[in-house]
């Protein structure tokens, strides 16, 4: 766990970090993220004294960071950037047992150790006693990640460690640090300014402004409860809402649906669609086969009586296992703001609505 309590950092009178407090538990994969110039690289750098405090407090698992000796610092935090800095003439296992070296392992311990990691990063044996100019940048930047965890430190601190890398090289080592992350359960602080990034690796986003910590909250809740307007617009900008309704399940959107029998009178019908806005007529087996209403444009020609009969196809039901993106996107292509949910059997087993993404929190 580290507690960031009151982090400043002042240069020329001016504070570029203002007064950062907040906790990160352990196993957490913090994000830091916000608008270039906003103080992420310097919060980082502050958490290991890269940079040092004008004022606050790092707490690392209840000691105070600016007590610890140099050599303690590297041990328990690892540190792994962009740029790499890699030592040229070393060799990869050299590279990556640099700290572990430092600390005075036994040579024998440390080779286990550069061949466990090596294992982890999927870097081939044969890379052992290749040289940094000879590896791709992915694969350099692996040993970067690796060398940071070498000595098996409490929490890992990385700065924009893919920002260089090519948009292919930099998914596959993102689902390479989703699966070291998980493996290891190390507490991270990653900094980005990369949302995609950020949502497919954060468990919690620390978001700056001006040398302000902002809001400091799960994705679900910052799209639900963003602090401010900075927030809203930051957000806004990204398509965290399409992205999150990716992760979210028909299920747990699914409401009881207003439906009418195929042989209920128009009457009956009408009622159930003054109360409902739109009802869905299902066959005598209780499959859908139309809706009345819900139907973008015909809003007006529903109001004063039935509306036109829309025919329900197999396309555009939504099964509780879908993603919720795919249902939003089902209704956006059929223009209609409203799916029957559908069991294995075809049965209509409630319905998701435009206005229930837009009210619900499941
Ligand atoms: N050594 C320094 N002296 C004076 N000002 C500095 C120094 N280092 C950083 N700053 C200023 O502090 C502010 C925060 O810088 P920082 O690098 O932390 O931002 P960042 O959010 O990481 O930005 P980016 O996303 O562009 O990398 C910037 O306005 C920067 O100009």
């Amino acid at each position: 766990m580290i507690e960031l309590q009151g982090l400043t950092k002042t240069y020329g009178g001016k504070d570029v970090v203002s007064d950062v407090s907040m906790t990160v538990d352990s196993g957490e994969f913090c994000v830091l993220i916000g608008p270039s110039g906003c103080g992420k690289s310097t919060t980082l750098k502050m958490i290991n004294r890269l940079i040092p405090l004008s004022a606050g407090r790092v707490i690392l698992n209840g000691e105070d960071v600016t007590t610890l000796p140099e050599e303690q610092l590297r041990r328990r935090m690892g540190y792994a950037i962009q740029s790499i800095g890699l030592f040229p003439h070393w060799t990869v296992a050299q590279n990556i047992a640099v700290v572990p070296r430092l600390l005075g392992w036994p040579k024998s311990r440390i080779d286990d150790r550069v061949e466990e990691l090596m294992h982890l990063f999927h870097l081939d044996p044969d890379f052992r006693a290749k040289h940094p100019h000879q590896l791709s940048g992915g694969q350099a930047q692996r040993v970067g990640v690796a060398r940071a965890l070498a000595a098996d430190p409490e929490v890992l601190l990385m700065d924009e460690p893919f920002g260089a890398l090519d948009p292919i090289t930099r998914e596959a080592l993102q689902a390479e640090m989703q699966r070291v992350h998980q493996e290891t359960g190390k507490t991270v602080v990653f900094v980005t300014h990369d949302m995609d990034e950020a949502l497919k690796l954060a468990s919690r986003f620390a978001i700056l402004n001006q040398g302000r910590l902002v809001q400091y909250d799960r994705p679900i809740e910052l799209m639900f409860e963003p602090a401010d307007d900075f927030v809203q617009d930051f957000l806004g900008k990204s398509d965290l809402g399409l992205k999150l309704l990716s992760r979210r399940w028909v299920h747990q959107y699914t409401a009881d649906a207003p439906y009418a029998g195929v042989r209920a009178s128009q009457g009956e019908i009408i009622e159930t669609m003054r109360s409902y806005g739109h009802v869905w007529l299902v066959d005598d087996q209780g499959r859908p086969e139309g809706l009345f209403g819900a139907r973008l444009g015909v809003a007006r020609e529903a109001q004063q009586g039935l509306g036109r009969l829309t025919q329900v196809e197999t396309d555009w039901t939504a099964t509780p296992d879908m993603t919720m993106k795919e249902a939003l996107s089902r209704m956006v292509w059929r223009r209609v703001t409203a799916l029957p949910v559908v069991d294995d059997a075809g049965h209509l087993a409630g319905e998701v609505t435009m206005d229930g993404i837009m009210g619900r929190q499941p």
